[in-house]
């Protein structure tokens, strides 16, 4: 049985980073709306937009508190915020499905994402991620260290400094990979799972612009920060 030590930097970045975890929840919780009443697809987009865009901002204020963050180069900092926002966005969907509910509710959550405007096509490939991201019942931490591992991704697109962030990637990936160990001694191969995902949220990322614009509504409206951020309008 291998013994987990943490250094008192590990330590110290995994406070940080789970303290910003948590402060930065989503403010109106999205799923408790969605149990409460069955919206139409109209109400359904303006709430995902809504949605989408405070996501953002808690990203960014999320960014701020990653040790290391600030000292990149500034551009830099935009291009990571700008290349992983989605991809960040499909992480705490995923995490909103399964939070652990009374009985009942996730199925009609589920049922209310299916009715709620977004086109078949999309449905599968979203659930798939949502039911695989579900089966690794990770704990909070390591949800924290995911979403930062995804913010610290250095191959995102304009990003100048890469080992810059590389190395920042590198640190929190060593905690992850601890943490993996010491929460799931039984799955030596956790890890390798749990960043498997992370290739699965990029492909999913991928199709969001056409998500969004094959959503079935008329008109298509944007808040201003989501046409700069997600690739829209
Ligand atoms: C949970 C969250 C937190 C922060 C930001 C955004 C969101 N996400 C949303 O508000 C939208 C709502 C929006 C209202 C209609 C139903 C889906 N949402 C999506 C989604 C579907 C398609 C696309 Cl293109 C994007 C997202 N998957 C979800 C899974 C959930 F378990 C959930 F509770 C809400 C979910």
């Amino acid at each position: 049985k291998e013994k987990i030590e943490f250094t008192t930097e590990q330590q110290a970045l995994m406070r940080v980073i789970t303290d910003a975890y948590n402060k930065h929840q989503i403010p109106q919780d999205v799923t408790k709306k969605l149990l409460q009443d069955q919206y139409s697809t109209e109400e359904n987009f303006l709430l995902l937009t809504e949605m989408a865009t405070s996501q953002v901002q808690v990203l960014v204020e999320f960014t701020k508190n990653i040790p290391g963050f600030l000292s990149l180069d500034r551009e830099d900092q935009i291009a990571l915020l700008k290349g992983s926002a989605v991809e960040a966005m499909f992480l705490r969907s995923a995490q909103a499905l399964n939070k652990k509910m009374p009985i009942g509710h996730t199925e009609v959550l589920e049922e209310r994402i299916h009715k709620s405007g977004i086109s078949e096509e999309f449905i599968k490939p979203m659930f798939n991620f949502y039911k695989s991201i579900g089966e690794l019942h990770m704990v909070l931490e390591e949800q924290a260290l995911l979403t930062t591992i995804t913010i610290l991704t250095p191959d995102r697109p304009y990003v100048k400094d890469q080992p810059a962030v590389e190395r920042l990637q590198e640190n929190v990936l060593d905690l992850l990979r601890k943490m993996c160990v010491l929460h799931h001694p039984q799955e030596p191969q956790y890890f390798a799972r749990l960043l498997g995902r992370l290739t699965e949220l990029r492909t999913l990322s991928h199709y969001h612009a056409e998500m969004l614009a094959s959503w079935k509504v008329n008109n298509h409206k944007f808040t201003p920060l989501l046409c700069e951020i997600w690739d829209v309008q």
